[in-house]
């Protein structure tokens, strides 16, 4: 059917989008990917980098989603370090997915595998990606279902849940439309989006026992990542 976007669905689809594009790992950052060590331990190191610059980018791209910084400022808080993890998991997935320049995708992946990662993990976590890249998303249905994830409501410690859900609910009208308009001969292309948000929960637990069981000795994290994952 014809698919009608309101004045204000235009700008929150705009408004997100251009944040999305706007805040990325810096090239000067993701281009160490191609250095040439491939030990356990250097791979950890450059994920761990990877990890913090996307967590500097993921509170950038978070301040710009229309109402957020209009929640209570502990609610921000709590909705940031609840879904740091899932966002990343969804930024890595779309790293590997895109047509990155030729070598990074199998660069990343191998660092992926050998960063001391238990195998137990490995698994699911590449069923992901792949399940991911299946879906073959445009950049703004990226965008919005990022802004999903930020956007739940029932993350632990948050207290105004009601002013979450009314944010979300809106980017999840506006994420419907974008399903129908880009996927037309698909009419449960939206499910199979919000199937990944259920997965993207299982890798978050998942994620708390990877910290733990990182097989890197003494292996360290940095504390912009301490601080959102509450290690050490
Ligand atoms: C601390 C570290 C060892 C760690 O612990 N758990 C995870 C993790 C792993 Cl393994 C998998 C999923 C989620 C997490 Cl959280 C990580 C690494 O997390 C990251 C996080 C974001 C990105 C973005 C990338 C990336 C590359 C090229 C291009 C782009 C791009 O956006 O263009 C992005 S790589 C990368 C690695």
């Amino acid at each position: 059917e014809k698919i009608e976007f309101t004045t204000e669905q235009q700008a929150l689809m705009r408004v997100i989008t251009d944040a999305y594009n706007k805040h990325q790992i810096p090239q000067d950052v993701t281009k160490k990917l191609l250095q040439d060590q491939y030990s356990t331990e250097e791979n950890f190191l450059l994920l761990t980098e990877m990890a913090t610059s996307q967590v500097q980018v993921l509170v950038e791209f978070t301040k710009n989603i229309p109402g957020f910084l209009s929640l209570d400022r502990e609610d921000q808080i709590a909705l940031l370090k609840g879904s740091a993890v899932e966002a990343m998991f969804l930024r890595s997935a779309q790293a590997l997915n895109k047509k990155m320049p030729i070598g990074h995708t199998e660069v990343l992946e191998e660092r992926i595998h050998k960063s001391g990662i238990s195998e137990e993990f490995i698994k699911p976590m590449f069923n992901f990606y792949k399940s991911i890249g299946e879906l073959h998303m445009v950049l703004e249905e990226q965008a919005l279902l990022t802004t999903i994830t930020i956007l739940t409501p029932d993350r632990p410690y948050v207290k105004d849940q009601p002013a979450v859900e009314r944010l979300q609910e809106n980017v999840l009208d506006l994420l419907r439309k974008m399903c129908v308009l880009h996927h037309p001969q698909e009419p449960q292309y939206f499910a199979r989006l919000l199937g990944r948000l259920t997965e993207l929960r299982t890798l978050s637990h998942y994620h708390a026992e990877m910290l733990a069981s990182w097989k890197v000795n003494n292996h360290k994290f940095t504390p912009l990542l301490c601080e959102i994952w509450d290690v050490q």
